[in-house]
């Protein structure tokens, strides 16, 4: 019974050590990242007994889709650098599991190739950076709609890429062959005046394959007057915010109509010393006040912490790096096992704690350390 540890283990060993460092690396001094696994330690589970739970079921409606699973998948960039399938294998491991994967930008496989691989029994979301040329973002989100996404995942904690020191000292780049495959040609996204500039001094690939020049291709300049009706003006899919970590921005998202929120401090990668994702979730719950669905990633490593973030009130769980270990280590088979393992702990998690469906996993579940019990548990 290999266990999630076990594959980035195996991971560390097939990937050379700038894919290593990209994929498991944080910002700065790395204390988000950290915390992000510390956190789920202080909740503990309080398990009821006698409760008859001869029949578990995990099964959830994500933005009216049935799904077996709350387990899905967060976006990451550049899969193919773990395994040659890349996107392909992630989307395929997923569609057998029939929940919901959130493809990347910045996948190596092209959108419409990724979809393909799933079923009717599976939901795929596109994840959007907006940028400052604005007409490649629209075609981008016209051909998520036509490929059948369900929803766009616009991400909110990157006007810029955070300071990521291992990337800088490997000088990372995408390695060739691999492409960001969803730009027909890669200087599409720089700004028409940025473009001139590159094709006077001849073209300079490598220089904007850099993960820091692609996210600094993001507008800065969004605010929610500005990006909110712009979508809506051109796609009638319902907009996800990921990276919300507050009660007042949540507040502010239900107020713009949107869908959802993913509670998501981006795996440790953007603003270091912020708060663990875990412990943002509750707050941001409250201010959602049930008029959004709210969704979680971040530091989710076993079936116990997918079952605090359900009982903290995430709708769904979303995996980023253990899905790219099982990437690593073994294709579509290694994430078909992540996935399986992740889903038999939160089951077990589940029987033992006496919940036989999501909707018993609730905040008397568990017991916050430091903090006395309540008198309502
Ligand atoms: C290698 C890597 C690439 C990522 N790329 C993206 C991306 O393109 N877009 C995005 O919104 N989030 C991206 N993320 C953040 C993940 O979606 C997610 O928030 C984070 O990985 C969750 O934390 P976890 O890895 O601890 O599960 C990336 C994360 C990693 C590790
Ligand atoms: O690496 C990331 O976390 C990420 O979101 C990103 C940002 C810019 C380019 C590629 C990936």
């Amino acid at each position: 019974m290999p266990v999630v540890g076990d594959y980035e283990r195996l991971a560390q060993s097939h990937l050379s050590r700038a894919a290593w460092d990209y994929y498991a690396t944080g910002s700065n001094d790395m204390e988000s990242l950290r915390d992000n696994l510390r956190a789920f330690r202080k909740y503990l589970l309080r398990p009821r007994i006698l409760k008859g739970i001869s029949r578990i079921s995990t099964e959830t409606h994500l933005l009216g889709y049935r799904a077996q699973s709350p387990l899905c998948i967060s976006p990451s960039a550049m899969q193919r650098m773990a395994h040659p399938d890349g996107e392909l294998a992630t989307s395929r491991a997923m569609a057998q599991f029939h929940s919901c994967m959130v493809l990347s930008t910045y996948s190596t496989t092209a959108l419409e190739e990724v979809i393909d691989q799933g079923n009717p029994h599976s939901s795929y979301w596109f994840q959007l950076y907006l940028y400052q040329n604005r007409p490649v973002s629209a075609e981008l989100i016209r051909r998520a709609e036509v490929a059948g996404y369900r929803a766009l995942v616009l991400t909110v904690d990157t006007p810029m890429v955070g300071r990521r020191l291992a990337d800088a000292r490997n000088h990372f780049k995408l390695p060739p062959p691999w492409r960001l495959a969803n730009f027909p040609d890669d200087f599409q996204i720089l700004t028409a005046s940025e473009r001139a500039a590159r094709e006077a001094n001849g073209p300079q690939l490598a220089d904007h394959l850099s993960n820091e020049s692609l996210g600094n291709r993001s507008d800065t300049s969004l605010t929610w007057q500005s990006c909110l009706p712009w979508l809506r003006s051109v796609t009638r899919l319902p907009i996800i915010l990921k990276g919300v970590l507050t009660r007042a921005d949540a507040a502010l998202a239900v107020q713009h109509g949107c869908a959802g929120v993913i509670v998501s401090n981006h795996g440790g990668r953007q603003l270091d010393g912020v708060q663990a994702s875990i412990d943002a979730l509750a707050e941001v719950v409250k201010g959602a006040q049930g008029q959004l669905e709210v969704y979680f990633d971040g530091g989710v490593r076993c079936g116990a912490d997918v079952f605090r973030a359900l009982a903290l009130g995430a709708r769904a769980v979303f995996i980023g790096r253990p899905v790219l270990w099982g990437l690593a280590a073994n294709g579509q088979k290694g994430v078909e096992a992540i996935l399986h393992e992740l889903q038999s702990e939160l089951e077990d998690a589940m029987r033992l704690t006496g919940c036989a469906t999501l909707t018993d996993i609730q905040a008397q579940c568990l017991y916050r350390t430091g903090y006395p019990i309540p008198s309502q548990l």
